[in-house]
């Protein structure tokens, strides 16, 4: 599956100041019965986002023009619940390249790291300091350093420092999915095998 390279992302965010979103919150389930991952994108936050007759909800966060960019900033422990990769399938085919959050639940943190979506995990009193930047400049710019393991408000000056699995950041920065990887040290492979044949 092509995944694209994640070295460094500067965009503005969509703020969604909710705690403890759950992946049927994310994406409902009776959206899984889909066999291809194309198209949840149109239903994310489904039954937040529009109303009974399919109509967007003007008071929700996607629906209002004021936000925008690649990055999603969401309250604490996000993506609770179930293991659906749909969750994730959603939030990238939304076109959300990163979360943001101060907690992720694991089997969706490796759920987004499987699709390209980088999940940013700080720290409870950055992610509040987020949210009042944005609520004072809805077009606040969030730079993520992946490389470095930064992410930073340049307008303010501040940043603070994510953790990141090693081999997950090494695939994400060079848009490997788990087969990618192992063709890119195929030479290592195959002289080890050499080396260890018997
Ligand atoms: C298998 C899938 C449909 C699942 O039952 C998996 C799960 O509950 O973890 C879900 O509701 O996401």
């Amino acid at each position: 599956m092509p995944i694209d390279k994640f070295i460094t992302l500067e965009s503005p965010c969509v703020p969604l100041p909710i705690e403890n979103v759950d992946t049927d919150q994310i994406i409902p389930a009776r959206f899984l019965k889909a066999t291809t991952r194309d198209g949840f994108g149109d239903n994310l936050f489904c039954d937040w986002r529009y109303d009974k007759n399919g109509d967007p909800k003007a008071d929700f966060v996607l629906n209002d023009p004021t936000y925008s960019g690649q990055i999603l900033v969401a309250g604490k422990n996000f993506g609770s619940g179930s293991s659906r990769e749909h969750a994730a399938w959603a939030i990238g085919g939304y076109g959300f390249k990163a979360v943001v959050s101060s907690f992720f639940a694991d089997i969706f943190k490796n759920n987004a790291l499987n699709n390209g979506i980088l999940p940013v995990q700080i720290s409870d009193a950055f992610l509040e300091q987020i949210f009042e930047a944005v609520e004072a400049d809805p077009k606040t710019i969030i730079k993520i350093d992946l490389e470095n393991q930064t992410i930073s408000l340049p307008a303010k000056n501040i940043s603070e420092s994510f953790d990141i699995n090693p081999y997950k950041k090494k695939c994400m920065i060079n848009g490997y999915d788990d087969i990618d990887y192992l063709f890119s040290i195929k030479n290592e492979i195959e002289a080890w095998e050499a080396k260890n044949s018997n």
